[in-house]
């Protein structure tokens, strides 16, 4: 997975609303225990954490012309650590891997870990807290073949289930806005705009044809690749993510920050994979590259459908309802025509097939809205604050019950600028520390 830690100014400002010990200084010391950097030694990078991580040292010549050329066209530095001290500009993706594995938190913090006090139950869904008294003491899960049972807890309830599962199941367990739990018959516990704040990341899909992409959605080309890795673990793309180069740029709504995030993936990326019927896989030697809004203004929710714990909540991102999202998506797209044209790459490049040339203008502006497609990064809906739009305290605690805290991405006040995987593991990682000094240990 693309490993990247976020702007320093995304967690000062989290901090500056009064999120104490959530500033750059505080949640670089955790991002520093939390990794086993595989690169050159840095003040900002850490050793022997439960995370491998590392920059991936078998990016494509399409990847590279694609950094050349944006370093060139829009006179950015070429970062060597974009998760180091500063964020601007192009780069080789760094990714969460090592030994040729992915370097999840299952296999960093579990798997490898010695927990012999540990004990993993799987398949259950949690239907709710067991709220008595004001106090969180347990949970209800539904097993896999209906049945019901509590699960006590003898100190404290930590809901991690996302930015849809957390406050999905706090609104079942009666903790939410209360017009809506009343609505859906759920007696409410605690009145908290619990789901509010939605957001998440959008990015727009542009495919060209290159003749320095070495890959072909083939089952052939795959089928190759298994055999050679089987044969030489992490001799192939296989061992990394799809993504191999990035940027962090400014449109000119930026306010001092990146509010343009680039990825590139030497392949032809699905142009609308958010519809039912799928495309066929285009063949030819493809580079990917999309605009990417790291800073929406947008905001959403996520509300129940129904009191069953069983049915999905429903979801809305409310995605480019703030004007200026989409003018950001825009102008990164036509951002990328010029750096697709610069002389560093455009003698590679033989056409964008995707969304073509055609767009441009009110045309292109209406295309974005068909082709915008989520980055899969939400946040926010359990908003970590000190004011009447916060459910959980810095100290992630659930405000007005006893003994429940929320750590996942679902506290982020408001999205950091890139990948949310590191800051959710941030997140998991920081609770960790809250909740052992708060016990003394
Ligand atoms: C396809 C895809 C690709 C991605 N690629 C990247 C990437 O390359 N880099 C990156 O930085 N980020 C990536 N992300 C985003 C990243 O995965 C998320 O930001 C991160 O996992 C959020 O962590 P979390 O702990 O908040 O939630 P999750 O990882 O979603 O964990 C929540 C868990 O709770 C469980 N759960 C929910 N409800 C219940 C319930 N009622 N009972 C029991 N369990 C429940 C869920 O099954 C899930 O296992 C990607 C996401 C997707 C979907």
């Amino acid at each position: 997975m693309i490993f990247v830690r976020g702007n320093r100014e995304n967690f000062d400002s989290w901090e500056a609303e009064g999120n104490k010990g959530w500033g750059y200084q505080d949640v670089l010391t955790s991002y520093k225990r939390m990794e086993d950097w595989q690169g050159p030694a840095s003040e900002y990078r850490g050793k022997g954490g439960p995370i491998k991580v590392l920059e991936n040292g078998d990016i494509c010549d399409a990847a590279k012309s694609f950094i050349a050329a944006g370093a060139d066209e829009l006179n950015l530095p070429v970062n060597p650590d974009y998760n180091g001290e500063s964020q601007d500009g192009m780069h080789v993706i760094q990714e969460n891997t090592g030994n040729n594995l992915r370097y999840s938190t299952s296999r960093g913090y579990l798997t490898e870990a010695d927990l012999p006090t540990l004990e993993v139950q799987q398949r259950g869904t949690v239907s709710r807290v067991v709220i008595e008294n004001g106090r969180a003491v347990g949970v209800e899960v539904i097993e896999a073949k209906g049945e019901r049972r509590i699960v006590r807890a003898r100190k404290e309830v930590i809901l991690s289930a996302g930015a849809f599962g957390s406050p999905q199941i706090l609104m079942l367990s009666g903790v939410g806005p209360a017009g809506h739990l009343q609505e859906k018959g759920i007696k409410v516990v605690a009145d908290l705009p619990v789901g509010d704040n939605l957001h998440d990341h959008l990015f727009v899909p542009m495919t060209y044809s290159v003749d320095n992409s070495p890959h072909r959605s083939t089952a052939a080309h795959f089928g190759s690749a298994i055999v050679k890795d089987r044969l030489k673990p992490g001799s192939t793309f296989l061992s990394h993510s799809v993504f191999e180069a990035g940027g962090f740029a400014h449109t000119s709504l930026s306010t001092g920050v990146p509010d343009m995030q680039f990825f590139a993936i030497p392949w032809s990326y699905p142009p609308f994979q958010d519809e039912q019927v799928r495309l066929r896989p285009d063949t030819r030697p493809s580079l990917s590259v999309f605009s990417t809004l790291i800073r929406p203004k947008s905001r959403g929710t996520v509300r129940l459908a129904s009191a069953d714990p069983l049915a999905a909540p429903l979801i809305d991102v409310q995605a480019l309802a703030e004007p200026d999202d989409l003018k950001v998506l825009v102008e990164g797209i036509e951002m990328l025509r010029a750096v697709m044209a610069n002389s560093a790459i455009a003698k590679h490049v033989k056409e964008e097939y995707e969304p073509g040339p055609a767009f441009s203008g009110q045309r292109l502006k209406d295309e974005v809205l068909r082709r915008v497609t989520t980055v899969y990064h939400p946040v926010g809906s359990c908003r970590m604050g000190i004011d009447e739009r916060a459910v959980v305290d810095p100290e992630l605690r659930v405000n007005g019950i006893e003994g429940l805290r929320v750590a996942d991405a679902s506290i982020m006040p408001s999205i950091i600028g890139g990948n949310t995987n590191a800051p959710s593991m941030m997140i998991g990682e920081k609770a960790g520390t809250i909740i052992l000094e708060g016990l003394g240990a």
